[in-house]
C-alpha cells in the first residue's frame, strides 16, 4: 500500500503566515517523525523557500501558472517554485479554478520539472477528467463543504467512493486524496478505507490553538 499523505493547505489564512507557518511546519515535522506518516504543507509562495529549507517535510505550492520563463509579469513560474524547494504543487484548487487546457498545461509543466501534481476536483466527473491528464494525485473536495467544519468523509462518503472508482477506471496510477472539513483521525480513516491515499485539509490544523495535537489525532488511526 502507498504511504498515506496528509497535506495541509495553509491558504492565505493569517494563522498560516510567518511564525505561525513555522509553528505548523515544526508540528508537522514532529508528528511525521513520530508516526511515520508523510505530512506536507502548502504555504503561501513566499514561505516555500523558508519552509523547504528549515523542515524535512515536503512543501507544496498552492498554484502554478502554465508559463515558460520569459516575458510574463505577476505569474507563478513553475521553475521558481521548483527552485524554492517545493516537492509538488496544487493545481485547480476550488479557490483558484483553471480551464481544462490550463490544468493540462500545469500538469505537463509539473512533470517536466519533476514536481508532484495534485489536481483538485469538485465531483466524480471532474475527477475522471483530471485523471485523464495523468497527474500524480487527484484531490476531490466538494466546494460546499470546504471550510464548513463538516467532514466530506462523514457528510458525503459517496463522492469519495465514486471519485476513487472514476479515477481508477481512467488511470489506475493516479492516486486520490480527498478534502473539505477533515478534522480527525476518524475522518482520515474513513477516507483511506474508501480507497484514497490520504487527505488535503486546511482550517482544522491552520486555525487550531494546538496544531500538533490536531495533527497527532489526524494520523492516530493510520
Ligand atoms: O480546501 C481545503 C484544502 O485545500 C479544505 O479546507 P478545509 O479543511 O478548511 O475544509
Amino acid at each position: 500500500m502507498v504511504s498515506p499523505l496528509i497535506l495541509v493547505n495553509l491558504k492565505t489564512y493569517q494563522e498560516g503566515m510567518g511564525s505561525n507557518a513555522h509553528r505548523i511546519a515544526a508540528a508537522a515535522e514532529t508528528v511525521a517523525r513520530e508516526s511515520g506518516v508523510v505530512i506536507g504543507i502548502a504555504p503561501v509562495f513566499t514561505e516555500i523557500h523558508p519552509m523547504s529549507h528549515h523542515y524535512a517535510i515536503p512543501v507544496y505550492a498552492q498554484h502554478i501558472d502554465a508559463i515558460a520563463p520569459g516575458a510574463h509579469t505577476g505569474h507563478i513560474l513553475p521553475e521558481a517554485v521548483r527552485a524554492a524547494g517545493a516537492r509538488g504543487t496544487l493545481i485547480n484548487h476550488s479557490e483558484h479554478r483553471l480551464t481544462l487546457a490550463d490544468i493540462d498545461a500545469c500538469v505537463r509543466a509539473a512533470q517536466r520539472l519533476h514536481l508532484e501534481s495534485v489536481v483538485c476536483t469538485n465531483n466524480d466527473a471532474t475527477s475522471a477528467a483530471a485523471a485523464a491528464l495523468h497527474p500524480d494525485y487527484v484531490a476531490i473536495e466538494p466546494p460546499e463543504l470546504i471550510g464548513s467544519g463538516v467532514s466530506v468523509s462523514k457528510a458525503d462518503p459517496g463522492i469519495i467512493e465514486r471519485s476513487v472508482n472514476a479515477v481508477r477506471a481512467v488511470n489506475p496510477e493516479t492516486k486520490v486524496l480527498t478534502g473539505a472539513g477533515i478534522q480527525s483521525g476518524e475522518c482520515v480513516k474513513i477516507a483511506v478505507d474508501l480507497g484514497t491515499c490520504g487527505v488535503l485539509l486546511a482550517s482544522s490544523v491552520v486555525k487550531a490553538d494546538d496544531p500538533e495535537a490536531v495533527l497527532r489525532d489526524l494520523v492516530s488511526l493510520l
